[in-house]
């Protein structure tokens, strides 16, 4: 899959320093072990745990008639109100939005399964084992260092390995490793002990340890990557919040153009009126994209921009309606005040809007990012997440350390400035990239 090639490049830093830390770790108390004979055939990815073929974005269908569902009332949209969502578009940029929501319990009409990706698991009660992903790649050598006959016939030569035997002291290394790759300490210890469940004592490799990670990492993240779902209801309202400079500009930008491309109609509401550049910068987006962004004298009531905006999109009968905000976290209660204000005015528009309030955080703030959530959680009325600059960081593992601690849906990621940079959150993608496995 082309993403994730680019994910993997851009998650370098992490990943080679997850990749440097478990060499060190195997050849710290490891020993060479002889060749052993081996078996007939190479798998054909073994690589990558289930050799599956990639999820595929499933396309938006047609606006049509969905069965209308009965209005409740809901004062507080939370969890968020499940409405008939449809389904995302083709490729090209694999947009991070689409796929309909799992039922939710006040919901009476089960939502079909998201096309294409796999519905959330349910989390799994107490630690259980989890295969080593392609059984034991690491007597398999590359194809180069096979002989003809080897490489004619499906045969392969074995080849020397280092493995280390999982120990006690060998998981206080893993837990040290994975905590200085942002995991956090709880999630660290999680995914170790999974890790060791049912195979103290036993030698692995590099190679076997890192497919054990990426599977326990995709575990913690598989019930959370959820792509934002997109309703019937018109227009829908996105709310984006998130401190300043964690990419909250770019992403309206990057999400307005891929939903154009998709056919829908979007209209951006400039909510930063505190600062000029932020609104100029979402013109220059609105205007790549096509698509209009309403703004307002810079200091003016950002609430009042919403209502205009909130009035023009249903005029328009647009789809979307993207709002940017400020996040000036300095003072927390006058943000606050902020965005309740403009809840409350949007809502004398459409009392359940808005329907998605997205939390943009930057993974290079590492740990930080764990605060944020708990902060713009008391402010605001947080549906989802997407994270920002993965690209050239090594604090990727952050995100399984909000997976772990909120399971909150993480709805796309971003890894670099343009348009297409930001991509829907494919847990064992970004497993694999994380841990520096091989692309499937
Ligand atoms: N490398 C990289 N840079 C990004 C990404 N997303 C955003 N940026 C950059 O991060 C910087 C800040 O992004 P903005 O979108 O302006 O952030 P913001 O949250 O809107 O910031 P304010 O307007 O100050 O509130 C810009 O230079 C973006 O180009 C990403 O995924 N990768």
């Amino acid at each position: 899959m082309a993403f994730f090639s680019k994910l993997k490049d851009r998650l370098f830093k992490s990943s080679s320093k997850l990749d440097e830390g478990l060499e060190a770790i195997v050849e710290e108390g490891g020993a060479v072990e002889p060749a052993e004979p081996a078996p007939q055939r190479e798998p054909e990815h073994p690589q990558h745990p289930e050799p599956q073929p990639a999820p595929e974005p499933a396309p938006i269908p047609e606006r049509e008639p969905e069965p209308e569902r009965e209005p409740e009332p809901q004062p507080v949209p939370e969890p968020e109100p499940e409405r008939e969502p449809t389904t995302p578009p083709e490729e090209p940029g694999a947009p991070p939005f689409a796929p309909p929501e799992q039922p939710q319990p006040d919901d009476p009409t089960p939502a079909p399964e998201p096309p294409g990706r796999p519905a959330p698991s349910e989390p799994t009660p107490g630690p259980q084992p989890v295969e080593i992903p392609g059984g034991a790649p690491d007597e398999m050598p590359p194809q180069e260092g096979r002989g003809l006959f080897g490489r004619l016939f499906g045969r392969r030569e074995a080849q020397p390995v280092m493995r280390r035997t999982l120990d006690d002291d060998m998981l206080e290394s893993l837990e040290e490793l994975l905590i200085a790759a942002d995991m956090g300490v709880d999630t660290a210890l999680r995914v170790t002990s999974n890790m060791a469940e049912g195979r103290l004592g036993r030698k692995l490799s590099v190679d076997e340890i890192k497919r054990l990670l990426a599977a326990e990492i995709s575990r913690v993240l598989e019930p959370v990557a959820r792509p934002l779902p997109i309703y019937a209801k018109r227009p829908q309202v996105v709310l984006v919040v998130g401190v300043n400079g964690s990419g909250k500009t770019t992403t309206i930008g990057k999400l307005a153009s891929q939903f154009k491309a998709a056919g829908k109609e979007v209209v951006i509401a400039a909510g930063d009126t505190f600062r000029a550049a932020a609104v100029e910068q979402l013109q220059v987006w609105g205007q790549r994209a096509g698509v209009p962004v309403l703004t307002a004298p810079e200091g003016s009531d950002p609430a009042s921009l919403a209502f205009d905006a909130m009035a023009r999109a249903q005029d328009e009968g647009a789809d979307l309606l993207l709002i940017d905000t400020a996040g000036r976290l300095q003072n927390r209660q006058d943000l606050m005040e902020e965005l309740a204000k403009i809840v409350r005015v949007i809502r004398k528009k459409d009392p359940e809007a808005p329907h998605n309030t997205l939390l943009v955080l930057d993974a290079t703030t590492g740990q930080n990012a764990l605060a944020q959530v708990e902060v713009f959680r008391q402010i605001a009325d947080v549906s989802g997440l997407v994270m920002t600059k993965l690209d050239g960081t090594a604090k990727g593992g952050v995100l399984v350390a909000l997976a772990d601690r909120f399971g909150l849906p993480i709805h796309a990621i971003g890894v670099g400035e343009q348009i297409d940079d930001l991509a829907p959150f494919d847990p064992e993608e970004f497993a694999a990239a994380l841990t520096g496995l091989e692309a499937r």
